[in-house]
């Protein structure tokens, strides 16, 4: 199966509007870097890598619609700004502007049109990047999973949330393309926003890989009843130390992993990984529309003034975490040390 997460197609990115799946495969055409903003902003497009290539091809987009040579400095910084401002937490967006800014620079004096055609390239390659990076960390979380036949899984880390074959997910393809035998995966729905019952459990059906949908408060049930294996999830940033963010509630599905002594697995490419972030305490963690709570599919379930809270991600702690599974290796404690020296060396740091 093939989901069309994100295309770049002759100067417009597609995207598969994520907030109407499973009921819709509805397409949105992005003709300005704008609307890749706004589109990330609003979760047509969501999951950390996506939005890092969805990003890195709004930054094309902006540079291919300016004309005259004199706006570039000045359209490329608002460019930046804007797409840098969409989504805090998930450092592949701050990543993937970064190494498009880098081609800016090394070549905004070489006129106009070979300028727009590098961001154009740079964009593509940070796109086959990502596939290819998840296919590498696939087939080593495929290894490390061997014999756990029940696994469980949060939020959506498939290919919806990346360029292509997904992270968690990619892991549970692997094993599939693998031939090792999957008995069942749990997915929780991963309120409020359903990426699990929405988006993962299409993804998991699609490909044939038999899927349990639970609500968020029956992760404790399934794992004191011994139906759980391994927990694998992704991660929007993992910071040196090897804290964990990712989509809130993936702190208790650890913490109750670790009660239960199930290994609790964490699958990124190493561009999610933020060596200039000390630890999980330095991670900036967006806030979202309390609509997101009082409301589900439009329709409100919560009565009308009631305060809320809605951050869209939480920190594990390092000491919870089994092993995180990236395209280089399979990194185990000590995370300082062990991250440090499987990712590149380059410590920038990420707002
Ligand atoms: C490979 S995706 C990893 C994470 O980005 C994913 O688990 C997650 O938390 C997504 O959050 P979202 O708010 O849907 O963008």
């Amino acid at each position: 199966m093939t989901v069309r997460t994100i295309e770049w197609r002759a100067g417009e990115v597609i995207l598969i509007d994520q907030r109407r799946l499973p009921r819709k495969e509805v397409y949105r055409v992005c003709r300005n870097y704008r609307q890749v903003a706004q589109a990330i902003r609003t979760m047509v497009v969501r999951g950390a890598p996506a939005i890092g290539v969805a990003a890195a091809m709004g930054v094309a987009l902006g540079a291919r619609r300016i004309r005259h040579p004199k706006s570039v400095g000045s359209v490329m910084e608002r460019v930046f700004r804007t797409l840098e401002d969409t989504r805090p937490t998930a450092v592949n967006l701050h990543w993937a502007l970064a190494r498009m800014r880098r081609t800016y620079e090394e070549n905004k004096d070489g006129g106009l049109e070979l300028l727009k055609q590098r961001l154009e390239d740079e964009a593509m390659e940070i796109y086959e990047d990502d596939i290819a990076a998840n296919r590498r960390l696939g087939g080593l979380g495929a290894g490390l999973l061997k014999g756990s036949r029940r696994i469980l899984t949060h939020c959506n880390a498939g290919a919806l949330a990346t360029a292509g074959y997904g992270t968690a997910l990619g892991v549970l393809r692997a094993m599939k393309e693998s031939g090792a035998a999957i008995d069942e995966v749990f997915v929780d729905e991963t309120r409020p926003f359903l990426q699990g019952s929405r988006l993962t459990a299409w993804e998991l059906l699609k490909e044939e890989i038999p899927v349990t949908l639970i609500t968020d408060s029956m992760m404790g049930y399934v794992m004191q009843s011994r139906q759980v294996d391994a927990v694998v999830v992704g991660a929007d940033r993992v910071a040196a130390n090897g804290d964990v963010a990712n989509k809130i509630g993936t702190y208790t599905v650890a913490v109750l992993a670790q009660r239960h002594g199930v290994p609790f697995y964490v699958a990124c490419p190493t561009s999610t990984v933020d060596l200039g972030c000390p630890s999980g305490a330095d991670i900036p963690i967006e806030q979202r529309s309390q609509d997101e709570v009082t409301h589900i599919a439009g329709s409100r379930i919560a009565p009308d003034g009631v305060h809320t809270l809605n951050p869209a991600f939480d920190v594990t702690d390092h000491s919870l975490v089994s092993a995180i599974i990236t395209e280089k290796a399979v990194v185990t404690p000590p995370y300082k040390k062990n991250l440090r020296a499987v990712c590149s060396s380059t410590s920038l740091r990420y707002t």
